[in-house]
């Protein structure tokens, strides 16, 4: 290993708890640290061929693809050594997915994506048990490559706009797939460009006649032998982007393209042979697998924030500038209370998000056991929790990532340091699986209805709290701890629920239409239920740590309650407004925050380092000049310099072509 950074070195020495313990604690216990590190092992034995050659950044867009292509082949076939997938439910496959998402070295997403996130999980949540024995089983061993073939040029968000239709043609017992205009070309899809051959295309379907909504189906697209595109497949690349450059995004149209009736994915609605529909259950089971991937993207985000965080956290302890006294040395930035207010709340961030991602995931499973039991009371829960959680995390992780790169200055604004392509990836997530304003309106519309019917219908876990905060007996008295500024936060939440309810029912009794008032009450929606999910991410966060912190030793547990607080106060200083609306708090409450969020500062500042070690992110993986664990800042930042191929020539030539002529005035 290289020589460590002397002030690395130091910080690590302060450190008071036991950095193993808190990468255990974060995995979720020793085997799962182990399992991962085998994992990444895996990886790592393929050093040479996977990070070799040019650096990315330098590659034209086609290279880049091709590159990561051959990248993906190596991990691929890695990936297909390790897990030995028995049982077809999504929640072994998030086992599959944590080790994709893992071991992911592409640095700019993969081609291969698709495949994991959406082709593999709608294979396995949709498709009925014949079409999983056909279809699975080649899917992940990547004999055929898929994609999620949903949106279109003309439509994202409303997907029951959708165009593509798949019209069932009694005779041959097929469906015709067809692009009837420029707007009903699929647009977006990872991997569907040059690499997937099959996808899942979500079209609306039409039986004798009638149009029966939008369904999916599985859609050769290509040629298992040649990977040409099928007769009457129009497929292509959509072009360079802000990030993701590695996904190879792609269109795709139909011109009346004929597919087995087996094709349609039938585990919920079915068309028989002869023509007859038979509905689904609920019609919503179609999208559960958004949902799904929705409650992966929140564990996604805390992968992107930890990196961030990592580089900034890392740099910080080794970049000095400034002295805060005359004659002193200069200080390391970590020691300025700014730069720790930027770094540390995204590091609490991480922890929170991380304690809510996982009681996401268990509230998923337990209502999709329900869901399989038939049972579809809290479909909508889950739909509306999922929502304002994948909304608030990446919207999160891509504000803080913008401040982590900040953080580190002129060098954060490098390719070399990661920040730009993660920050490139976290504000992609504020849009794919659902724009981020429209996910808060889904949950703003479940909590109207929640909250109108409050006194006479049973509630549920997540929305008890709107009952407690508005009993009769409630005292709203407030109360400078963690317990008094959830409640805060509860109480902002319920009353901004029901001003939404009495201005919508004010429009709506002076005669303007239900539509209408939910449009002009859209601002106040949005923020109704981002504050709805503050809520819930705060007291998550404060109720997990509470039952955990007896599992850990006395100085993680410590540190662990140091960043529920900073993280609980922070959140209350930026929401001050809300509090002083809408609660008892007053101006000497919000000072007495102030002076608290400080000295949180000053205790988490000994532990900063020992910290993001703790996520234990591998050099490889962080891929950062400004955050190895070496903390050799400058001389990787130098040594990459070097790797730019304008540097390969000491005059480059077009010196003599055009700016010597120019000089000298002849051009
Ligand atoms: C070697 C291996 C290497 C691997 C490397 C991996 C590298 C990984 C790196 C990662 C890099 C990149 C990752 C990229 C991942 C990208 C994935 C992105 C894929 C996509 O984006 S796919 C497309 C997703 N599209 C959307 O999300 C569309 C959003 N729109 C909708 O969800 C809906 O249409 C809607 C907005 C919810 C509205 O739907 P609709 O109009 O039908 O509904 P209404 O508003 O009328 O409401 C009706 C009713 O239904 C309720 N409801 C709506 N949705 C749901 C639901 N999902 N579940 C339950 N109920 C739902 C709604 O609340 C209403 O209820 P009510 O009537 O009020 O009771
Ligand atoms: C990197 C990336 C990868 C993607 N991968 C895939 C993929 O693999 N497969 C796939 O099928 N799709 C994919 N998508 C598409 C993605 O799911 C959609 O872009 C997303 O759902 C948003 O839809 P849209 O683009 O139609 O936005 P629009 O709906 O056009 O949104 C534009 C604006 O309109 C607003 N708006 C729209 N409707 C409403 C409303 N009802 N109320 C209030 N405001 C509204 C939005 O808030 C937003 O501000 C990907 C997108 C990106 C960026």
């Amino acid at each position: 290993m290289n020589k460590v950074n002397e002030d690395l070195l130091r910080e690590r020495s302060k450190c008071t708890f036991n950095i193993e313990e808190l990468t255990h604690f974060l995995d979720g216990g020793i085997e799962v640290t182990l399992e991962r590190k085998r994992r990444e092992q895996a990886v790592l034995s393929k050093r040479e061929e996977l990070f070799c050659g040019v650096p990315d950044e330098y590659l034209s867009h086609k290279e880049k693809y091709e590159n990561s292509i051959r990248k993906g082949t190596i991990l691929f076939k890695i990936l297909r050594q390790i897990y030995n997938m028995e049982n077809s439910n999504l929640s072994d496959y998030r086992n599959v997915l944590n080790g994709v998402l893992g071991a992911s070295i592409s640095q700019d997403g993969s081609p291969f994506g698709l495949h994991y996130i959406m082709f593999m999980p709608v294979l396995i949540s949709q498709a009925d048990e014949e079409q999983k024995k056909k279809w699975v089983d080649r899917a992940l061993n990547c004999q055929i490559i898929g994609t999620y073939a949903q949106t279109e040029l003309g439509h994202g968000t409303f997907i029951r706009g959708l165009e593509t239709t798949a019209t069932y043609d009694l005779e041959t017992q097929e469906f015709i797939l067809h692009s009837p205009t420029l707007t009903s070309y699929k647009w977006w899809p990872g991997g569907l460009g040059q690499t997937a051959n099959y996808c899942i295309v979500v079209a609306q379907l039409y039986t004798k006649g009638k149009c029966r909504g939008i369904h999916p189906f599985i859609v050769q697209v290509r040629d298992e032998e040649t990977h040409e595109p099928l007769p009457g497949i129009k497929v292509g690349e959509i072009g360079t982007k802000m990030g993701l450059n590695s996904v190879n995004n792609g269109y795709l149209g139909f011109d009346h393209v004929r597919i087995p009736r087996t094709n349609m994915l039938m585990k919920h609605a079915k068309v028989l042979e002869d023509g007859t529909y038979i509905k689904s259950k609920n019609n919503k089971l179609i999208y559960g697998t958004m949902v799904f991937v929705r409650v992966i993207i929140v564990f996604d985000s805390v992968n992107y924030l930890s990196k961030a965080v990592t580089i900034a956290t890392r740099f910080s302890a080794v970049r000095r500038q400034s002295q805060l006294k005359e004659g002193e040395p200069e200080l390391q930035i970590l020691d300025y209370v700014t730069q720790q207010e930027m770094i540390f709340t995204a590091i609490a961030g991480c922890f929170a998000m991380k304690f809510n991602a996982r009681r996401l995931w268990d509230t998923f499973n337990g209502i999709n056991t329900q869901l399989h039991e038939g049972n579809f009371e809290r479909l909508g829960e889950l739909h509306a929790l999922a929502c304002c959680l994948k909304a608030v995390s990446t919207a999160d992780a891509a504000r803080f990532t913008e401040r982590c790169r900040l953080a580190c200055g002129g060098h954060g604004y490098m390719h070399s340091s990661n920040l730009p392509l993660t920050y490139a990836l976290t504000t992609a997530s504020c849009t794919y699986e659902g724009d981020n304003t429209v996910l808060l309106l889904q949950t703003a519309r479940f909590l109207l209805k929640v909250w109108r019917e409050i006194d006479t219908v049973p509630v549920t876990p997540t929305i008890a709290y709107l009952k407690t905060v508005s009993s009769p007996g409630f005292q709203d008295k407030w109360e400078n701890s963690i317990k008094g500024i959830v409640r805060g936060f509860q109480i902002v939440s319920m009353k901004k629920i029901s001003s939404c309810v009495e201005i919508m029912t004010n429009k709506i009794m002076s005669g303007m239409s239900q539509e209408d008032a939910w449009n002009t009450t859209s601002i106040q929606l949005v923020s109704a239920a981002e504050s709805h999910c503050r809520a819930i991410v705060l007291s998550t966060f404060h109720e997990d740590l509470s039952k955990m912190s007896s599992t850990v030793s006395a100085p993680l547990a410590e540190v662990l309650q140091q960043l529920l607080e900073l993280y609980t106060v922070y959140w209350a200083l930026e929401k001050y407004g809300d509090l002083l609306l809408y609660t008892s708090i007053s101006k000497t409450d919000i000072e007495y925050l102030r002076r608290w969020l400080v000295t949180l500062l000053g205790k988490i500042r000994p532990n900063a380092v020992g910290l993001v070690d703790g996520f234990d992110i591998i050099d490889e993986m962080l891929d950062s000049t400004l955050g190895a664990y070496d903390g050799r800042v400058y001389e990787r930042l130098m040594a990459q310099a070097q790797k730019s191929p304008l540097n390969a020539d000491t005059v480059n030539k077009s010196f003599h072509k055009y700016l010597k002529p120019f000089m000298k005035g002849k051009l």
